[in-house]
């Protein structure tokens, strides 16, 4: 069926539609990833936003039970050049457009999606509509001229309640404001005891768990939409060790003093360079974020940058000056994506077991 990408500025692609028949709006964006289409299409943080992915063809190892993010996927629509119609691969359980469909997802495919990268390198990220080819133009641009996106994605995808999954090493509490399963098989792999908390789970609920360490999971949307979140972290360093990821980072910067601002077209792929400033060493990274922490605010704060972009300079890694915390803009769990800097989840025992002052058998 014949369907329609129309942006905010007016620009009209037809393609053809796949997965769900729905309408959709949602801020688009572009991954640069050349493979992991299943852990980004689930990825929680896609929260809300239409993914177009750079690479050409998408779908051809279709979906296998291995590779999810979270079982709920969250992402508004997908957008690519061109949809495998016959997946092959011995993973492969069924394919993008049936796990579209059993999951509501919409998709077009048969897009310039080069042409459509440009527009958003040009201009920033964009407000989008996927629609029929029935629908006028003109009208779908005013909708999208006045459309609000959401701003409470983190309360979508977060857990409603807690959870725990059990190991025999250090307990740590992880905060989940949209949490990749990466990040609890890391923990997992390194026989943590993790409880899985809601991401308004105030810093009294959680020191009660008697936790040896505080993960800051990733998650969708501006940072700055859950302020309960940025109170709690707040109250929470100096007492027990922290690790945050991307929006974890992010809310990290925001209690310790620091601002975020929106990046004109953020960065997602799985090859973004990040140098680590205490070693020299490059690492490549998996990256999903429209939002980074202000440099120039980072000097009222007892934070120091760790870790820049090298491509455009920006934070990627903070730590504090004086207590156990640390914090990434990237994903050391990778999924998809190199794991170069999956040592950071080592760091992070290493941090528990130094605050702990203790040593578990199985950690
Ligand atoms: N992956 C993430 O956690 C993303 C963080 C935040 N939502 C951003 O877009 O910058």
């Amino acid at each position: 069926m014949k369907k329609q990408l129309i942006l905010e500025d007016g620009t009209v692609f037809t393609g053809k539609g796949f997965g769900s028949d729905k309408d959709v709006i949602g801020e688009v964006v572009f991954t640069t990833g050349m493979t992991g289409y299943q852990e980004i299409l689930s990825d929680p943080s896609y929260c809300g936003q239409i993914v177009t992915f750079t690479y050409p063809l998408v779908g051809n190892y279709g979906i296998n039970r291995d590779d999810f993010e979270t079982i709920r996927p969250a992402v508004k629509a997908l957008v690519v050049k061109e949809a495998a119609d016959f997946p092959s691969n011995f993973r492969s359980e069924m394919s993008l457009d049936e796990y579209l469909k059993m999951k509501q997802i919409p998709a077009i495919c048969g897009i310039d999606t080069r042409k459509l990268t440009r527009i958003i390198r040009q201009y920033g990220t964009l407000k989008g509509a996927i629609v029929s080819v029935e629908e006028k133009a003109e009208e779908v641009v005013h909708r999208l001229q006045a459309a609000v996106l959401p701003t409470d994605q983190v309360d979508q995808v977060s857990t409603k309640s807690a959870y725990p999954n059990p190991g025999r090493g250090y307990r740590v509490v992880l905060m989940d404001f949209g949490m990749k399963h990466g990040i609890l098989r890391e923990l997992n792999n390194r026989d943590c005891d993790v409880i899985v908390v809601p991401h308004d789970t105030t810093a009294e609920e959680i020191l009660q768990l008697n936790p040896d360490g505080i993960m800051l999971s990733n998650g969708p949307g501006d940072p700055k939409d859950v302020p309960h979140a940025i109170e709690t972290v707040r109250k929470l360093i100096g007492q027990v060790p922290i690790f945050g990821i991307c929006l974890g980072h992010q809310l990290f910067a925001l209690a310790s003093g620091a601002n975020t601002f929106k990046l004109k077209f953020g960065h997602r792929g799985s090859n973004h360079p990040v140098k680590d400033l205490a070693t020299g060493k490059t690492a490549l990274t998996s990256q999903n974020h429209s939002y980074a922490v202000d440099e120039e605010t980072i000097a009222n704060t007892e934070l120091k940058v760790t870790h820049i972009a090298l491509n455009d300079g920006t934070i990627e890694g903070l730590a504090h000056k004086t207590y156990p915390a640390f914090t990434v803009q990237y994903h050391p769990e990778a999924s998809p994506g190199p794991e170069d800097d999956n040592h950071l989840f080592d760091r992070f025992i290493n941090m528990m077991k130094e605050h702990a002052g203790k040593e578990l058998q199985h950690a």
